[in-house]
């Protein structure tokens, strides 16, 4: 039998860390070595010889927690929002100085929305206007969430490279927020409704038609396949690795 890959999660005692923690420890090729939250020290992973971290935790706290692990040599896998391209350059930095290491940053690890991200990404040049639509429960503390970030980013990259023209939007007079957020040109809508867990929609429209490109966590378990194929892949891509879809064969 192969050996155990030794994985610590950050975040333990979250909706997403308790999860990943069943998952793992359910895993046949996994051990869990650490479970950890807010008060612990990070040189519990190391003590614990972890070949993978899972982080799982917040915005404020992930740089620290993944620039740790890839100074010790530890693979990282990411879910956590937050990173932007000032924090992205300089783990790239970090990471050139620690070849052997990968880090995968993956907004969301659902397959199910991974692919509907690429689809919204092929279908972005051949329709005049695009919106997105995230809903989330309302303990969510970040807007627009990552997932809606990186979707507008690959929409609106797919449709400069395309050449397409900004949206038609004649509006003149609004209220503060009620076109929404623009990322990169393209307005994100945010709703945080009790009852929700992790959805979104993007909205194609042309003359005469609508596309609506839609996906539906319902629960916390919808995230685990991503995460574990994450774990066992990370090791393998030295390097960062942004999205999981980095690491499907989505073309073939
Ligand atoms: N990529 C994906 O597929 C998904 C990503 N997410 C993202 O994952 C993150 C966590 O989400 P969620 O589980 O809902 O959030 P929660 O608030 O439920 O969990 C976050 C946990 O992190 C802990 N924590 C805070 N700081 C640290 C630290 N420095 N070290 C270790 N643990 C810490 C918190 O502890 P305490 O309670 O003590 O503050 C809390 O238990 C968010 O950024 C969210 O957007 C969420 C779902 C899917
Ligand atoms: O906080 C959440 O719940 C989620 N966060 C991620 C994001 O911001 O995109 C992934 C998923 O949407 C759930």
């Amino acid at each position: 039998m192969s050996e155990m890959l030794k994985v610590a999660v950050l975040g333990a005692k979250g909706r997403m860390g308790t999860a990943a923690v069943a998952a793992i420890d359910a895993a046949p090729d996994m051990e869990l070595v650490a479970a950890l939250g807010r008060s612990d020290s990070l040189d519990i992973l190391v003590e614990r010889g972890a070949d993978v971290v899972v982080d799982l935790t917040v915005p404020d706290s992930t740089e620290a927690n993944v620039r740790f692990a890839v100074e010790h040599g530890i693979h990282a896998v990411v879910g956590t929002t937050g990173w932007d391209a000032a924090r992205l350059a300089g783990l790239q930095e970090l990471l050139a100085a620690h070849p052997g290491t990968g880090v995968l940053i993956a907004p969301n690890f659902a397959l199910g929305s991974v692919l509907a991200t690429h689809f919204a990404a092929k279908a972005a040049k051949y329709f005049d206007s695009v919106e997105i639509i995230e809903l989330h429960h309302p303990r969510k503390i970040d807007a627009p969430s990552g997932t809606a970030f990186r979707t507008a980013q690959l929409v609106a990259a797919a449709r400069a490279e395309a050449g397409v023209p900004a949206a038609p939007d004649a509006t003149e007079t609004e209220l503060d927020g009620a076109r929404g957020a623009s990322v990169d040109g393209i307005p994100v809508h945010s709703v945080r409704l009790a009852g929700l867990v992790a959805h979104q929609e993007v909205l194609f429209g042309s003359h005469g038609e609508a596309l609506t490109i839609r996906h539906d966590s319902f629960n916390h378990e919808s995230f685990m396949p991503g995460v574990l194929l994450g774990v066992r892949t990370v090791g393998t891509r030295p390097g960062l690795t942004l999205g999981l879809d980095g690491y499907l064969d989505l073309e073939g």
